[in-house]
């Protein structure tokens, strides 16, 4: 589309009230969303029945009145379900809907349909979802790459960035937590799908990471949010205002041709081969990340009480995980001994550095270069199902060590051997690899802490537990035989001897390591891996 026509279409020039202002928009449309909301992978409320939805801002991105034309909504709604009251305005489940209004769906775009409202202002009209249809994603990327406000939406480019006219949108259809649409093979917007108030860590830390200079991260080029939603009523019965902004999408340069440390981890499992070199790699670029938030973000110091406080929290999420799901229940009383151990280590007036983390690091949110094989790191969000409050916190920065070590353990586990001696002595290698990376690029030695390891590595089975029976239940065998280790190692032993690093690994052969390989261990290799050298 040229950007002439573009801009027309978005300017929305109406001769009529908008339809966001009709009062049957929401009701209309209540019956289509309570059937397609909840099979949603983002979906946060799954288990529990949706009774509604309450509006709690529309806007009209592109006039739903053109019979050619596609329009397009914005909506963000609050999904009423029975059940405890929300803790917080941030525990709240907002969502946001970007919504295609046509007369006749496209059969290229079967796999978008919501339905077709039976009265109200879109009566007898097709309604879809927007972030699956490459014309509507290019228009909102018009609207995103000019600054400016449409009702509560407001729409910000960063600093030095223009970002060209007319590329052509590719949505994303694979398993993710939020909706992402890449632009040109130049940008990528993600759209994210529970809106929660207050700026989102992952357009904060990469905006201040970019302040810091820390090229790890890909830097935002434009963002959009939502000012002041309005007085809702959530489940709670209590009446809050969504004060602060809502941060809605943040577009940043797309990486083309770069391959995700999940995939890469896949690929040397299914060939054999070692690993050891990209994770010592990807501990080094995880230290400079922290160094660099650190740097930049406030810190602090955490000390008896404040371990307290989050091994308090830890044990109400097994409780809570152990509720949900029963097979956890025999191994509670043993989990808990990890986070137990966490408020004596302040006894003696010892403390730890806390500071703004990436919260949910995992394989999958590193990328390596396809030029010059540099990891970068992404997806600062935290973890989806975590107040947003509690993932804007200072923590110790092991936390995402420990989270980073559970991701190797799943590969192991979920690659090509299944979880075999081979691939598990294949995690081992590359979990202690790792560490050792994160410490020499300056970050805490993870062999120093072993309390804190363990008890944040538990903590992160326990919610990989929760997280697989929510929305991969076939995948739970992963994070329970984690618990099943964690549960069983002696809470007195100090080192977890699955995290101890053994000085000689980090040395064998990998194809994918960025950084120059030490002598190699021949013990370990793509050809003779252990088990099959019998
Ligand atoms: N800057 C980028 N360059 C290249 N690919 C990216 C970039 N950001 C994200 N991706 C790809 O998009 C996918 C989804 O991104 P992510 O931020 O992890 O979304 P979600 O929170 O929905 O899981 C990632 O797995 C990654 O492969
Ligand atoms: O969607 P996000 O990337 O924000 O994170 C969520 O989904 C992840 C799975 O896609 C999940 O990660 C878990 O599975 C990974 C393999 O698919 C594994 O590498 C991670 O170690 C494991 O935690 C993540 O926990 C969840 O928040």
């Amino acid at each position: 589309m040229s950007e002439t026509a573009s801009t027309r279409a978005l300017q929305g020039r109406h001769h009529r009230p908008p339809v966001t202002a009709a009062p049957g928009l929401l009701p209309s449309l209540v019956p289509l969303l309570r059937e397609w909301v909840p099979r949603q992978r983002w979906f946060a409320g799954k288990g529990r029945p949706v009774t509604g939805f309450d509006l709690v801002s529309a806007a009209e991105l592109l006039p739903v009145d053109g019979p050619a034309t596609p329009g397009m909504l914005h909506l963000l709604i609050r999904a009423r379900q029975p059940g405890p009251p929300a803790r917080t305005p941030e525990d709240d489940d907002c969502y946001q809907l970007l919504l295609g209004v046509h007369d006749t769906l496209p059969p290229r775009l079967a796999h978008a349909l919501i339905g077709r409202p039976g009265d109200g202002p879109l009566t007898g009209r097709t309604v879809y979802d927007a972030l699956l249809d490459p014309r509507l994603c290019a228009l909102l990327l018009e609207r995103l790459r000019v600054p400016g406000q449409l009702g509560a939406l407001r729409f910000t480019v960063g600093p030095d960035t223009a970002i060209p006219a007319g590329l052509a949108a590719r949505p994303l259809t694979g398993e993710q937590s939020n909706t992402s649409v890449v632009f040109g093979e130049a940008y990528i917007l993600k759209v994210f799908r529970r809106a929660s108030p207050g700026l989102n860590p992952d357009l904060e830390l990469p905006l201040a990471l970019a302040r810091a200079k820390c090229s790890r991260v890909p830097p935002p080029a434009a963002w959009f949010e939502s000012q002041a939603a309005g007085p809702v009523q959530p489940a709670d019965g209590h009446r809050h205002h969504a004060a602060e902004p809502i941060t809605l999408g943040v577009l940043t340069p797309f990486l083309d041709g770069a391959a995700d440390g999940w995939q890469l981890a896949l690929n040397a499992l299914s060939v054999r081969a070692d690993f050891t070199g990209s994770a010592r790699a990807l501990g080094h670029a995880t230290a400079e990340v922290h160094t660099a938030l650190a740097e930049t973000l406030p810190t602090t110091e955490l000390r008896r009480t404040h371990l307290e406080l989050i091994a308090t929290g830890m044990a109400e999420r097994l409780d809570a995980a152990a509720r949900a799901v029963p097979a956890l229940r025999p191994y509670r009383n043993r989990l808990r001994a990890a986070f137990q151990a966490l408020p004596s280590l302040g006894e003696d007036g010892r403390t730890f550095a806390a500071q703004r983390i990436h919260g949910d690091l995992h394989l999958g949110q590193t990328l390596r270069t396809a030029g010059e094989g540099r990891w970068s790191v992404i997806d600062f969000e935290g973890e989806p199902a975590r107040p947003l409050a509690e993932r804007r916190d200072v923590q110790p920065a092991v936390r995402d060590v420990a989270a980073m070590l559970r991701s190797f353990d799943y590969a192991a586990r979920s690659g090509p051997g299944g979880g075999d001696a081979w691939s598990l002595e294949w995690a081992r290698r590359a979990r202690a690899a790792f560490c050792r990376g994160y410490a020499e690029a300056g970050g805490l030695d993870p062999d120093s802490v072993p309390e804190l390891m363990r008890a944040y590595e538990t903590d992160k089975a326990v919610y990989e537990v929760l997280y697989e029976a929510r929305h991969r239940p076939d995948w739970l065998p992963i994070p329970m035989a984690a618990v099943r280790r964690l549960a069983g190692a002696d809470p007195h032993l100090g080192t977890d001897p699955h995290l101890t690093t053994d000085p000689h690994v980090g040395a064998g052969p990998d194809p994918y390591a960025d950084t120059e390989p030490e002598e190699g261990d021949p013990s370990f290799t793509a050809s003779a891996p252990p088990e099959d050298r019998s």
